[in-house]
Order: structure tokens, then sequence, then C-alpha cells
């Protein structure tokens, strides 16, 4: 039988695409990695709303990897927001030659790339339209210099738009890490990025619930400042695991004001684990 023609869209349909010697063909958006970088995971860090605490985690995970010997990577894709320069006290501007540019390096030798080691100032604001900070994202992975790692950790912005989608086609993500807070919103919230992630064929290692309690320090009480978590039906809802639970705690609040690489995590054991054992 003759081969269907995919030259008009108009004459695909499901059907007839199944089997069809294009589909095997499908154009590859993926970015190469800067020649001297050799990255065995990529994992992201994802979450559907704002300040939910995606770079805590991150990297709380990172100083995890790191403490174990593990060679880490931070790729700052946060490109309107980047806080993870300003958690471990780095300031700019990174250093580049002909091969590309150099991550700057943490006190617990976490290397790091954010568009804040590269601006005049770290309060100069990006105001740029999203298909350039999408190309910056890509540039991070293209022209940074990140060696050997054994992971690199994408710190992206919240939502499901231009990055997070440039990243999944640009990278070769082999999972993510989804941070969400206790609020009834989060079941449609989490849901979004979870099935942005599917379409996209990248695998979720779990969920992570941050503010999920306070500690009173008079009385000692837990108190659900942000309401009950409903995170461990939304997880199974979904057929994932919740990888922790992180409750306010001032302490991580101070330290991330640039001392985070002495900043130890005890809520996150699960999320290492998961990371660690899907790692190559
Ligand atoms: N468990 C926690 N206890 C205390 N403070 C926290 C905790 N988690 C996050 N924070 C603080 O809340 C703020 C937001 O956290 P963070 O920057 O990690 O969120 P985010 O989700 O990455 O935000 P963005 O949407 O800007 O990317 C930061 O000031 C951080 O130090």
């Amino acid at each position: 039988m003759a081969e269907k023609s995919c030259s008009s869209a108009s004459s695909c349909d499901r059907e007839s695409c199944e089997g069809c010697p294009s589909k095997q063909n499908q154009q590859s958006f993926q970015v190469d990695a800067n020649a001297y970088s050799e990255i065995k995971n990529v994992i992201g860090v994802v979450s559907g709303k704002g300040g939910v605490g995606k770079s805590m985690v991150t990297a709380s995970l990172a100083n995890m990897l790191a403490a174990k010997g593990y060679r880490v990577g931070i790729l700052d894709a946060d490109i309107t927001g980047p806080s993870i320069p300003k958690m471990y006290g780095l300031r700019g501007p990174a250093v580049a030659d002909d091969e590309g540019i150099y991550p700057m390096i943490t006190e617990n030798d976490i290397k790091v790339i954010s568009i804040n080691l590269m601006m005049p100032d770290e309060e100069s604001p990006v105001i740029w339209r999203g298909p350039v900070i999408a190309g910056v994202v890509k540039q991070f992975w293209s022209d940074v210099i990140w060696g050997e790692l054994d992971y690199l950790l994408v710190d992206m912005p919240p939502g499901t738009g231009d990055v997070p989608l440039t990243v999944f086609q640009s990278l070769p993500v082999d999972g993510i890490v989804i941070v969400s807070s206790p609020q009834e919103l989060v079941q449609m919230i989490v849901k979004k990025a979870y099935n942005m992630a599917k379409t996209m064929n990248i695998p979720v290692l779990g969920i992570v619930e941050n503010y999920s309690w306070l500690v009173c320090p008079d009385c000692g009480k837990k108190i659900s400042v942000f309401g009950e978590s409903h995170i461990d039906e939304v997880a199974a809802g979904m057929g994932l695991k919740v990888l922790g639970k992180m409750p306010i705690d001032p302490q991580f609040a101070a330290l991330a004001d640039g001392g985070f690489a002495k900043a130890q995590n005890p809520y996150l054991e699960e999320a290492y684990r998961a990371l660690t054992a899907s790692g190559k």
C-alpha cells in the first residue's frame, strides 16, 4: 500500500499517523550541552505557582547530594526571579572565555549558574520577552562549562509557561520533583504541572509539600498555617510518591540570606532517596 503523505497536516489523523514512518522521525528540539560538560542526571524542580519553596527544595537537595560526595550543579532557570546565588552568598560576574561560561562554586562545592551572576548588579531586573528568556535558559545548558556532574538540578520558574516548556524540550530531563503547599488550590495546580510533564514524557519522581506546619515556639504545638494537608490524597490520586513534607522553619529562612551552604534539611530524605535510586 502506498504511504500516506504527511505534507499537509489535514491529511493526517490519529489513526493514519500510527505506523507512519514519519512518526519515528519526530523533530527533536534537544540542544547539545557544552563540549566540556558531562552530566549524568538532569532533574527539574517545578511548582504550579510561585513562592512555594522550589528554590529552597532545589538547594536542599543539592546540599544533600553534595554532602554525600556527588558532583552537583544548579541551573537557575528562574530568570525573572532568581534566588539561588543569594541563598549561597554568590556574587557575579561569572567568568567566560572562548570555550564558554564558567559556573560559580558555592562553599560546599556546588556549581551554580544564574542570570544574577551575569547582571551588572543583583537588583537589575530582567525585562525580556519570553523567547529571549527561554534562549538564555538554553544557553545555560549549551554555553556553560559544567564539567563532570552527577546531578544537575534545574530550578524552574513557577507555572507551565515558556521556560518549563523550553527546559523539557531542550534538555535531557530525567525526572522532575513537584513542590507544592498545603492549600485547597493545590490539587488543580499540582495536576497542571504533572500533566505537563506527562505530556512531554518526563518522569515525575514525586511531590514535596512545603509549609506543612509551624511549631509554636512557646507551646511546641504544631500549627497548620495553610490549612490541613491534602498532599497524600492528591499524590495517591496521581499514583505519585510524597517525597517529603517540610515545616515553616525560621532557620531555613535565615540561612537563605547567604548561608545556605550550611543548611541541612532532614525533611527531604525520601526525595534524596528517589533521586539517587533513579540516578544513572
Ligand atoms: N520551609 C520554609 N521555612 C521558612 N522559610 C521558607 C521555607 N521555604 C521557603 N522559605 C522562604 O520563602 C521564600 C520563598 O521560597 P523560595 O524562593 O524557595 O520559593 P520559590 O517557589 O522558589 O519562589 P519563586 O516562585 O520566586 O521561584 C524564601 O524567602 C525562602 O527563604
